[in-house]
C-alpha cells in the first residue's frame, strides 16, 4: 500500500484527490496539509507527495521533499518562471512528475496536437481558446500554455516570443507564426480546451472538455504509483502514460 500525502487538501482538487486515491486498492491517504500547518511530520508519514495547492508552495513543499528524499506529483499551475527552474533543479535530486493536465483525454490532445502542428503548422494559423470556472486564479490555463509550447515548438519559435494574449483595438492582420491565446472564465466549467489550425479554405478544431476533476485525480494518482522506484529526473503524463514513445 502507497501512502500519500495530500496538499492543499480541502481545496477542489485536494478533496477530489482523496477521494481518488481512497479509491483506488493500492493506496490510502497517509496525511493531508494546508495552509498554516507544519509540512514535516506529515511529509515524514508518506511516500510520496500530490500536489494540488499554489503555485507559491511549490518551492516550499521541494526543499522539504528533497530534504526527506520524496518523490512528488506537481498538479498545480500558474508558476512563475523561477520556480519552474525551481522544479527542474529539484529534479536533479528526487523523482518528480509536473504536468498541467492528469487527464488521459488532454495528454491525448497534447499528443495528437503535436502530430497535427508538424503537418500544418507551416501552413495554418494556431490559436489555443480555453475556459474555466469563475474561481480559478491563473490565466491562461497551465494545459493552454503547455498547448501553445506544442505549438511554437513545431514551427521553431519560444512560447514567450509567439504567444499573444487575446487581442483589442486595430491590431492590423494577423502576423504569421503568431499563436492566438484566448481565455475565457465563468459558471462551473471544469475545463474545456481547443487548439485551431485555420488556413484559406478549412480550419482543423481539437477539443476536449472536462466534465470531472476526478479526470485529473485519478491522473494523478496513477502518477504517484508510476513514480515509485524512479530515478531522479523530471517526468510529465505523457511519460507516466507510455505517449512518449508513440
Ligand atoms: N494539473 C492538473 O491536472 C490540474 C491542476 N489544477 C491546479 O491545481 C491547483 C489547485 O486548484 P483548485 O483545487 O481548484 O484550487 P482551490 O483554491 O480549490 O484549492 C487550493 C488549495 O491550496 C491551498 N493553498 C492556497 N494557498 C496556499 C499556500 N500558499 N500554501 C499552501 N497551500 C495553499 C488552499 O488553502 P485555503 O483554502 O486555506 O486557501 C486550498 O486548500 C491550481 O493551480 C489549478 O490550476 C487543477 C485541476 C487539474
Ligand atoms: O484550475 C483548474 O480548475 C484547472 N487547472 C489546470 C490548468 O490550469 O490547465 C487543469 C484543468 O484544466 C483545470
Amino acid at each position: 500500500m502507497i501512502s500519500i500525502l495530500v496538499t492543499g487538501s480541502s481545496g477542489r482538487m485536494g478533496q477530489a484527490v482523496q477521494e481518488a486515491v481512497t479509491q483506488n486498492p493500492e493506496t490510502c491517504v497517509g496525511a493531508t496539509h494546508d495552509q498554516g500547518q507544519e509540512l514535516y511530520p506529515a511529509l515524514a508519514k508518506c511516500d510520496v507527495v500530490i500536489d494540488f495547492s499554489h503555485h507559491g508552495f511549490t518551492s516550499t513543499l521541494l526543499a522539504e521533499a528533497v530534504a526527506n528524499n520524496k518523490p512528488v506529483v506537481i498538479g498545480t499551475t500558474g508558476h512563475t518562471d523561477l520556480e519552474r527552474q525551481e522544479i527542474m533543479d529539484a529534479a536533479a535530486s528526487i523523482p518528480i512528475v509536473f504536468a498541467s493536465n492528469y487527464s488521459v483525454g488532454v495528454n491525448t490532445l497534447f499528443w495528437l496536437t503535436r502530430k497535427a502542428a508538424q503537418i500544418l503548422g507551416g501552413s495554418c494559423d494556431m490559436e489555443v481558446m480555453e475556459m474555466h470556472h469563475r474561481h480559478k486564479i491563473d490565466a491562461p490555463s497551465g494545459t493552454a500554455r503547455t498547448l501553445a509550447e506544442i505549438l511554437s515548438g513545431a514551427i521553431d519559435r519560444n512560447y514567450e516570443d509567439s504567444v499573444v494574449f487575446g487581442r483589442s483595438g486595430l491590431v492590423g492582420p494577423r502576423p504569421d507564426n503568431e499563436i492566438g491565446m484566448h481565455s475565457l472564465r465563468g459558471g462551473d466549467v471544469v475545463g474545456d480546451h481547443t487548439v485551431v489550425f485555420a488556413s484559406d479554405g478549412e480550419r482543423l478544431e481539437l477539443t476536449h472538455k472536462a466534465s470531472s476533476r476526478m479526470t485529473f485525480a485519478s491522473g494523478a494518482v496513477r502518477a504517484a504509483l508510476w513514480l515509485q522506484g524512479k530515478e531522479p529526473r523530471l517526468y510529465n503524463m505523457e511519460d507516466v502514460l507510455g505517449l512518449s514513445k508513440l
